[in-house]
């Protein structure tokens, strides 16, 4: 039998299935990820937006990990929707007793189309006690821009903003991403020591909602197959352009990005080289 990685998400759900939960195991599940998942809030949610929000009381989200941890297990797990400051208190103290490395932080503070996913006065308890346990962090711009508290309009300003990301909170590894800037957006990271880069070309399109989500979980089911960070993200910047790419124009307004399109284009590859190889 092939070896199992297991994946872990802690989350919001999204009823219209683009972003949160849903997107971050549809991904894991296109990666060849067991994907796993603890729900913080439900949210009533569509491409129009979030029309409620009803948070899951903290002992469900409790039990919920505790009982796939001590049962399944995790390789690999990420934060996303994470609504009060207790559920970011919570997860910190449940990756700490059980020594959950591999843990990538999304950040989400406000959905698209602006309504907060995480309470302001959870700010503090984000920074102080999740970041410091994260193995990467990977907010948008704007997200890094209140984390740290300054502006950033330029790549020089994405790398003093993961470099400080990385240096006042302890957090192992940063990532900015560049998808709210104009033209190609360049996702800037900092593994503590260097940057790297990953570029791809801009598609002009409605459809980007749950990219983030979409990101951040593709690098969770890399590093739970214990590929490097730097493996893991490259993955994930090819998965994303292509969710982004083969857009599935869904509703009528930000619809989801296509989460098969990058496990597609692996089988026709496959197909191709399958065919070429029977030929010689
Ligand atoms: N229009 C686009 N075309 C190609 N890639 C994009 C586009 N918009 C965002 N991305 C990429 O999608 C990922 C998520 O980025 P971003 O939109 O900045 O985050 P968030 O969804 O958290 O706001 C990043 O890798 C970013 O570069
Ligand atoms: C339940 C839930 N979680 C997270 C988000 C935000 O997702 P993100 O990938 O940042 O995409 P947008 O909302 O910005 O399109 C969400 N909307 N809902």
């Amino acid at each position: 039998m092939d070896q199992v990685f297991k994946a872990l998400t802690i989350a919001g759900s999204d009823s219209g299935g683009g972003a949160g939960i849903q997107a971050d195991l549809k991904t894991f599940q296109m990666l060849e990820v067991y994907g796993m998942s603890a729900i913080t809030a439900v949210t009533a949610q569509n491409t129009l937006g979030v029309h409620g929000i009803y948070d899951i009381p903290i002992e469900g989200i409790a039990k919920q990990i505790e009982s796939v941890i001590s049962d399944i297990g995790v390789d690999a797990l990420k934060t996303g929707m994470l609504s009060q400051p207790e559920v970011i208190e919570l997860v910190a103290d449940l990756v700490t007793k059980h020594k959950l490395s591999k843990l990538v932080v999304d950040p989400v503070m406000i959905a698209k189309g602006g309504a907060a996913l995480l309470a302001e006065h959870a700010q503090d308890a984000m920074r102080k006690r999740l970041l410091p346990l994260a193995a990467l962090v990977t907010p948008n711009i704007p997200e890094a821009e209140v984390i740290i508290g300054m502006e950033i309009s330029s790549l020089d300003t994405m790398k003093e903003a993961a470099v400080r990301i990385v240096e006042q909170f302890g957090s192992a590894a940063a990532i900015i991403k560049g998808g709210h800037r104009i033209g190609d957006p360049t996702d800037v990271l900092y593994d503590g020591e260097q940057f790297h880069f990953f570029t791809a070309e801009r598609y002009e399109t409605r459809h980007t909602h749950g990219t983030g989500c979409t990101f951040s979980a593709a690098i969770t089911a890399e590093l739970a197959k214990g590929k490097t960070l730097t493996e893991s993200v490259q993955t994930a910047k090819t998965f994303i352009t292509l969710a982004i790419r083969h857009e599935l124009g869904i509703g009528g307004g930000h619809g989801p990005t296509n989460h098969w399109a990058y496990w597609r284009e692996a089988q026709t590859h496959s197909d191709l080289q399958a065919k070429e190889q029977g030929k010689s």
